[in-house]
């Protein structure tokens, strides 16, 4: 008799054995539905074996084979495989995790129907058409090559627009599935000479056989992109495939159209949280047969099954949000290296500002570093300023001496932008008469006014409620914002200079369909001078006239109980800083700060992150943090506040664990969201091998634990954060 082992979507860490009967045949990577738990489930064929450890009179028949030709390659499930084991997670959810929407049910979806979108030679003449918009969608086409039709929707074109276009025979349509483009070399646009710096690293990466992960630590405005175009072309052109993982917040039209530019004939795919599940399955499929040469991906494209994989890039590899921050907690990064060591292939990790485990990696030699210490199009560097704000009479958060240096900046004709990375008008109500503050009544944080949509929103569990009249507590009309919010510098500085053009992007400006795209073509067009923002305008962007870059508030990260709060703080301000003087002239950046003197913050503005990184290391070591010890939570959120405590620290072993060490149970740094109560245990090892057996063995001791179904846990290991 033979048998099948299967991963099932359940929250158990083990796999579950079916027999097959007398001719039935099936492969590793199949689907089959199976009856587990007296419900009909899909699952996925794991292994094939002669017997099993189960009794015969026990085990049961698979009750239908779905696929007959494997959805994932033996050699994918061995990747996914490592994914569960390393990140603690349950291997059936690992696998239907990865798989693309359309996949994870029994279904066979139907062959797919993505249509793409290219210019015909007509359209290459760049007619001149009566319809604006029709115009619009023939320059969007001429700027970023073959687009699907979906991503034109995102940028806000129609439907009517495209086939207006079509009837005009300025644009065709096709479904995409050859793999011809491997066959002959690809054409490539002009590109520029590379200068001396980013040459050699160019060469040393070429030259590389097989795998090995490179740290390209280049400046902001380095050139680190036309580093990896140039790599790119030996990859497509010996018909291999790459992957170019990118934040989340970075995957722009400027970034997609600079790839199509260079590569006019090369079928590259996006892929992001906002595909439909069929265009996710077409981007899976053209992965896995060929037919696509480059997929610019956010973090869970990782996952992608590649036919040919000769490549991959993770640009901006400190970004945060390649942790996946709920189920299964990976680190899409960290899983490029395991992936590309398989498949002995490079690895560019591009970035100004190293994760200091990334840096760590490279100062022991384990990943080569290759610099560019210069900036491609200026000759010299941004020169900072730090603002004493002790004692300033400041309005709407600016002080008199920033202002001062707006109005200079805007007299020269040039873009000023102004970063906070807090969105609203004010993240909390204060009432003058009794204090009362406006609070979320289902989390331990404040709510955020918003003026205009008069509301107060709880950025943690979106809750939304209106704005009070009186205050609840003693009825005073004497209500007022404290704080700053993107929304009220917009405010302020408009009512300042009524006659600046201002543009203000976050969340909540951007939230319309193709809003974030014209803003920003309206911000380079030269429409706008001044530009205010969140995190949303720190990264990645190129606009070539911000001259001036100020920082409201920098002291949060210099003041707090997150060990990697620094790091972080030091990655924005360079990371903001660098969009000031990327053309022409340097920039000046501006830094607001209560503590002008702090060694950090000295360190940083005047020898550069790659200094403050080093010397952050040191401290890092001095306090045996990570990287050099490694760390594991396990995070446990409930309604009852005393079974989360109970539960975690029934987990505390009356003994230590050699080589372990236990901090908890410690209340989350929020410890209350959505009406939950979130406590968390600290697990820290100085060798890792010690720490992912002892979670092992802490993984079995929670699935028998009485408790643990009547609370939501996760263990996360290589936390990022620890809210
Ligand atoms: N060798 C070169 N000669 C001339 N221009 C170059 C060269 N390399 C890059 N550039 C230009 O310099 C600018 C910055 O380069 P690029 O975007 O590649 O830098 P980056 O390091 O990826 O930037 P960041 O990470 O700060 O966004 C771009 O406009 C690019 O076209
Ligand atoms: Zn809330």
């Amino acid at each position: 008799m033979s048998f099948v082992e299967v991963a099932i979507k359940v929250p158990l860490p083990r796999t579950f054995d079916y027999k097959l009967d007398d001719g039935q045949s099936v492969s590793v990577g199949s689907r089959v539905e199976v009856s587990f738990a007296n419900r009909r489930l899909v699952a996925m064929v794991v292994a094939l074996k002669s017997d099993s450890q189960v009794p015969e009179n026990k085990i049961k028949p698979i009750t239908h084979i779905i696929d007959n030709e494997p959805v994932l390659s033996a050699q994918h499930i061995a990747f996914l495989r490592f994914t569960a084991q390393y990140y603690c997670h349950p291997l059936g959810e690992t696998l239907f995790t990865a798989l693309p929407g359309a996949l994870r049910s029994g279904e066979h979806p139907d062959k797919t129907t993505v249509a793409t979108v290219t210019l015909t030679d007509a359209g290459l003449n760049a007619p001149k058409l009566r319809s604006k918009k029709q115009q619009a969608l023939l320059a969007q086409l001429h700027a970023s090559g073959a687009s699907s039709i979906t991503e034109l929707k995102a940028l806000g074109f129609t439907k009517q627009q495209i086939d207006g276009l079509q009837e005009k025979a300025l644009i065709k349509q096709y479904l995409a599935h050859d793999t011809q483009w491997a066959l002959s070399p690809r054409a490539i646009s002009s590109k520029p000479r590379l200068n001396e710096e980013q040459a050699a690293a160019c060469s040393v990466i070429n030259q590389h056989q097989g795998y090995q992960t490179f740290l390209l630590e280049g400046i902001t405005g380095s050139g680190k992109t036309e580093v990896y175009l140039q790599c790119l072309e030996d990859i497509i052109n010996s018909g291999q495939q790459a992957l170019i993982l990118v934040p989340e917040i970075g995957l722009t039209p400027q970034t997609v159209n600079r790839f199509r530019r260079r590569f006019p004939d090369t079928p590259i795919d996006l892929w992001h949280s906002n595909l439909t599940d069929n265009e996710r399955l077409h981007v899976w499929r053209r992965s896995e047969q060929g037919s696509c040469a480059l997929v610019i991906g956010t973090r869970s494209s990782i996952f992608l099954p590649f036919k040919n994989l000769g490549m991959v890039i993770v640009d901006e590899e400190h970004d945060s949000s390649f942790k996946q921050q709920d189920g299964l907690r990976y680190h899409a990064r960290d899983l490029a290296v395991y992936r590309c060591a398989r498949a002995n292939i490079p690895l560019i990790l591009g970035t100004a500002t190293p994760a200091l485990e990334t840096l760590h990696k490279a100062i022991d030699k384990k990943f080569q570093l290759l610099t560019l210490s210069k900036r491609a199009q200026t000759k010299a560097d941004n020169q900072f300023l730090l603002v004493d704000m002790k004692g300033q009479a400041e309005q709407s958060g600016f002080a008199p001496a920033t202002l001062k240096h707006i109005e200079h900046t805007l007299a020269r004709g040039k873009q000023v932008m102004v970063f906070l990375n807090r969105r609203g008008y004010a993240p909390t109500l204060l009432c003058h008469e009794c204090g009362w503050l406006s609070e979320c009544s289902h989390c331990s944080a404040s709510t955020t006014f918003h003026k205009a949509m008069a509301r107060l929103v709880c950025h943690h569990c979106a809750q939304q409620s209106y704005v009070p009249a009186q205050c609840p507590d003693c009825g005073s009309t004497q209500i007022m914002p404290v704080g700053l919010g993107t929304e009220q510098l917009e405010d302020f500085l408009q009512q300042h200079y009524p006659d600046t053009p201002i543009s203000r992007i976050d969340r909540d400006s951007t939230r319309k369909k193709g809003a974030l795209e014209s803003a920003l073509a309206d911000i380079n067009a030269g429409g706008k001078r001044i530009l205010v923002g969140t995190q949303m305008l720190a990264k990645g962007h190129h606009f070539a006239d911000v001259s001036l870059v100020i920082m409201l508030d920098v002291d949060g990260g210099l003041y707090s109980s997150d060990f990697r709060a620094t790091e972080h703080m030091a990655q924005l301000i360079t990371q903001v800083a660098g969009r000031a003087g990327r053309s022409g002239e340097p920039g000046t950046v501006l830094l607001q700060t209560h503590f002008p003197e702090h060694p950090l913050l000295q360190d940083l503005v005047n020898n550069g992150y790659q200094d403050f990184a080093r010397y952050a290391l040191q401290e890092r070591q001095e306090a045996a943090l990570p990287p050099y010890t490694h760390l594991a939570l396990v995070r446990v959120e409930g309604t009852n506040s005393k079974i989360v405590i109970d539960f975690l620290a029934d987990l505390v072993p009356v003994n230590p664990y050699s080589g372990i060490q236990l901090l908890g149970p410690v209340p989350a740094p929020m410890e209350r969201v959505a009406g939950k109560y979130r406590y968390q245990l600290h697990i820290q090892a100085s060798e890792r091998p010690t720490l992912h057996s002892y979670l092992a063995q802490l993984m079995n001791y929670i699935n028998e634990h009485k408790l643990a179904n009547r609370i939501r846990w996760s263990i996360d290991v290589d936390p990022t954060d620890t809210y």
